[in-house]
C-alpha cells in the first residue's frame, strides 16, 4: 500500500505506508493468556490504499493525525514510546527533509512501516516480587520499572510471553531482582520473535510469530545455588507454551549468567536450555541466524524493506565491506542479491561470529562470493578496512561513526599510498572497552567460500552508503563527509524503525567525488517526468 502525503511547503518526502493493520486486529493464532488489564480503544484504520498525487489536494477524510495514533494504555508511565499521534509520520521527517534538501537531495523518501506491534526484539526488566511481578520498561528518569502487558509496540507474542514468564514468577515463587540489594533470581528479560515458519502460509507468519525467551539470572552460572529455580521456570515456559502445547508460543528458552552491578544487562555466560539452539529469521532474501547474544534489529519488517532498497544502490559483482556489521546479515544479503565478488564484515562483537557463520553456511549453493568476518574495532585501524572494496556501508550504533573512520574517509584519495598496516584484521585491545569477553576474544577473522579473491589493496570505494539509527550523530557525520568535497550525497531514505518515538532509519548514499556527475543532471531530468520514484 503506498500513502502519498501532500504537505504544506517543498520538498516533500513521498511517504509510503506499508501496513495499517490496527492493534487490535493484531491477534496471535492461539489466544493469548488472560490480562488484568483492560483492552486498548479500537483506533479506526485508514483507508487500505491511498495513493496521492504530492500536488493534489489533501484527502478529505479520516484525518491520518487522530487516525495514526497509539492508543496504549501504558503511555503516561512507560519511556518507551515519546509521540502518541502521527505514528505514520514523525515530525522529524520534516526536519530530514529539509536536511537532505538543503544537501542536494529533493527526493528524500519516508517509508512509514507498520505502526503497531512492530517491535520483535525487547529486553525488559524484572523487578516487583514473587507475588506482584513487574515486567518492563523504566519510567522515563527513573529506576522503577513499569508494567506494559498491552504494549502497542510489541508483537502480540511477546507480550503473551511475558503473561506466562509473569505467572511462572508467581507460581514457583521466583525472586525478581532488588537493585539497591543486589537479591533476586531473574534480573531482565530478552523477548525475541521469530517470524519465519515455512510451515505456514507466509501471510500466516508474522502473526503466528515464536519467542526466544531469554532469562538473565543473577547467579554465576547454571550450578549456583538458584539453578533449581531456572530450570524449574525454563520447565514451566515449555510445558505452557513450548513445541507441544496447543498454545505453541515459545520457540526456546536461554539463560544468560549477570552477577555484576553494574548497568549491564546481559554477562558473558550463555546456556540454550530448551527449544531449539538455532533461531532463524528471514530478511534481505536470505535465512539468517541470530544468536540471543548477537545485535538484531527490533524491527524485523522494516529492516526488511530497508535492505531491499539497500541493494538496489550496490553494483553487481561489486567488493563490499561491511563495517559495523554484527552478525554480517547486511553484507551477506547482498553477496546473494548482488552476486559480489568479495563480502568482508567487521565487527567488535565475537559473540557475533558463530551467527555469521550459521547464515553463511545455509547460502544456496550458487551464491559463490567470498565471505569473510572480521572480529575488529573499526576505529583502530579503519584504513584497513576502507581499503580493498568498491562500497563501504557502515551502520554504527546511535552514537555515529568513531572520529577516526570519519578522518579515512574524509581523506579518502590520499590513503591510497599509506603503507599497509602490520595485520589486515586488528583484534581488539581497547583498554576503555569494558565487556571482558571481547576482550578476551582473539581470534580475529573467518573466512567463507570457495573463491579467494585478493582485492587489490589500493582499490578506493566509490560508494559509501551509510545506515543510521541516530538522526543527531548522523547529520553531524554527513556534514563531516561533505565538508571537503571527497564524498557527495547522491540520495537518501527514511524507515520509520520506531513508531511512537522521534527516531528514524536513514539509508544515504554518497559517491566519491564533489560533483554530480552528467549522467546524474541527465537521469534527473528525465526522471521529472515520472509520477513516482520507483526506488
Ligand atoms: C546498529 S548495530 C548494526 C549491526 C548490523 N549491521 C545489523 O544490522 O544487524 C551496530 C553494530 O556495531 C558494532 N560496533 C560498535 N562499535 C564498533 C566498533 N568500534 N567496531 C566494530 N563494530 C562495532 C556493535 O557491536 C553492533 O553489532
Amino acid at each position: 500500500m503506498v500513502l502519498c502525503l501532500p504537505l504544506a511547503r517543498p520538498p516533500s518526502p513521498i511517504i509510503s505506508c506499508h501496513v495499517h493493520t490496527s492493534p487490535t486486529l493484531l491477534r496471535t493464532h492461539n489466544p493469548r493468556p488472560s490480562t488484568s488489564h483492560s483492552p486498548a480503544p479500537t483506533p479506526p484504520q485508514l483507508p487500505p490504499s491511498l495513493s496521492l498525487n504530492p500536488n493534489s489536494t489533501p484527502p478529505p477524510s479520516p484525518s491520518p493525525s487522530l487516525t495514526c495514533a497509539l492508543h496504549c494504555p501504558h503511555f503516561e508511565s512507560c519511556s518507551g514510546c515519546t509521540h502518541e499521534f502521527n505514528l505514520h509520520r514523525p515530525s522529524i521527517v520534516d526536519e530530514a527533509t529539509e536536511f537532505f534538501h538543503a544537501h542536494g537531495v529533493d527526493d528524500f523518501t519516508f517509508d512509514s512501516c507498520k505502526l503497531w506491534g512492530w517491535r520483535c526484539r525487547a529486553k525488559l526488566a524484572v523487578r516487583g516480587s514473587s507475588v506482584n511481578p513487574v515486567v518492563g520498561l523504566y519510567q522515563e528518569g527513573t529506576h522503577n520499572a513499569v508494567d506494559i502487558p498491552d504494549c502497542k509496540a510489541h508483537h502480540p507474542n511477546i507480550n503473551a510471553a511475558v503473561e506466562l514468564l509473569k505467572q511462572g514468577i508467581t507460581e514457583l515463587n521466583i525472586e525478581p531482582y532488588d537493585e539497591d540489594e543486589g537479591t533476586g533470581d531473574l534480573r531482565y528479560v530478552q523477548m525475541a520473535v521469530t517470524t519465519h515458519d515455512t510451515a505456514l502460509p507466509a501471510s500466516k507468519r508474522y502473526l503466528n510469530g515464536k519467542v526466544q525467551v531469554s532469562l538473565v539470572w543473577n547467579s554465576r552460572n547454571e550450578t549456583s545455588h538458584n539453578s533449581q529455580k531456572l530450570h524449574a521456570l525454563t520447565n514451566f515456559l515449555w510445558k505452557k507454551g513450548g513445541r507441544w502445547n496447543n498454545n505453541h508460543l515459545i520457540h526456546s528458552v536461554w539463560a544468560n549468567f549477570q552477577t555484576s552491578t553494574n548497568n549491564i544487562i546481559f554477562g558473558n555466560r550463555w546456556r540454550h536450555l530448551v527449544g531449539e539452539a538455532d533461531f532463524w529469521e528471514n530478511v534481505g532474501g536470505i535465512d539468517i541466524s541470530l544468536a540471543p547474544s548477537s545485535f538484531g534489529q527490533a524491527n524485523t519488517r522494516a529492516f526488511n524493506l530497508l535492505l531491499q532498497k539497500l541493494q538496489k544502490y550496490v553494483p553487481y559483482e561489486s567488493s563490499v565491506t561491511d563495517l559495523y556489521a554484527g552478525a554480517g546479515v547486511i553484507g551477506i544479503s547482498l553477496a546473494a542479491s548482488r552476486k559480489c565478488r568479495s563480502v568482508r564484515c567487521v565487527e567488535i562483537n565475537k559473540e557475533s561470529k558463530l551467527s555469521f557463520e550459521k547464515t553463511v553456511n545455509r547460502l544456496p549453493s550458487s551464491v559463490d562470493s567470498s565471505i569473510s568476518w572480521h572480529h575488529a574495532d573499526t576505529s583502530k585501524d579503519p584504513v584497513t578496512w576502507v581499503r580493498g572494496s568498491d562500497v563501504i556501508i557502515v551502520d554504527p550504533p546511535r552514537k555515529g561513526l568513531d572520529p577516526s573512520l570519519i578522518e579515512i574517509l574524509q581523506n579518502i584519495s590520499s590513503i591510497k599510498h599509506k603503507p599497509e598496516s602490520s595485520s589486515q584484521s586488528p583484534s581488539v585491545k581497547d583498554k576503555d572497552e569494558k565487556r571482558p569477553w571481547i576482550l578476551r576474544a582473539q581470534e580475529d577473522s573467518v573466512q567463507v567460500g570457495s573463491k579467494v579473491t585478493l582485492e587489490g589493496r589500493r582499490t578506493l570505494p566509490q560508494t559509501l552508503i551509510y545506515i543510521s539509527c541516530g538522526w543527531e550523530s548522523f547529520k553531524e557525520d554527513c556534514k563531516s563527509l561533505l565538508s571537503n568535497k571527497a564524498w557527495r550525497l547522491e540520495k537518501a531514505h527514511g524507515y520509520n524503525f520506531f513508531p511512537g518515538t522521534q527516531s528514524i532509519e536513514v539509508l544515504a548514499v554518497f559517491q566519491r567525488g564533489g560533483k554530480a556527475s552528467q549522467n546524474k543532471k541527465k537521469a534527473g531530468k528525465k526522471k521529472k517526468k515520472r509520477v513516482k520514484n520507483d526506488k
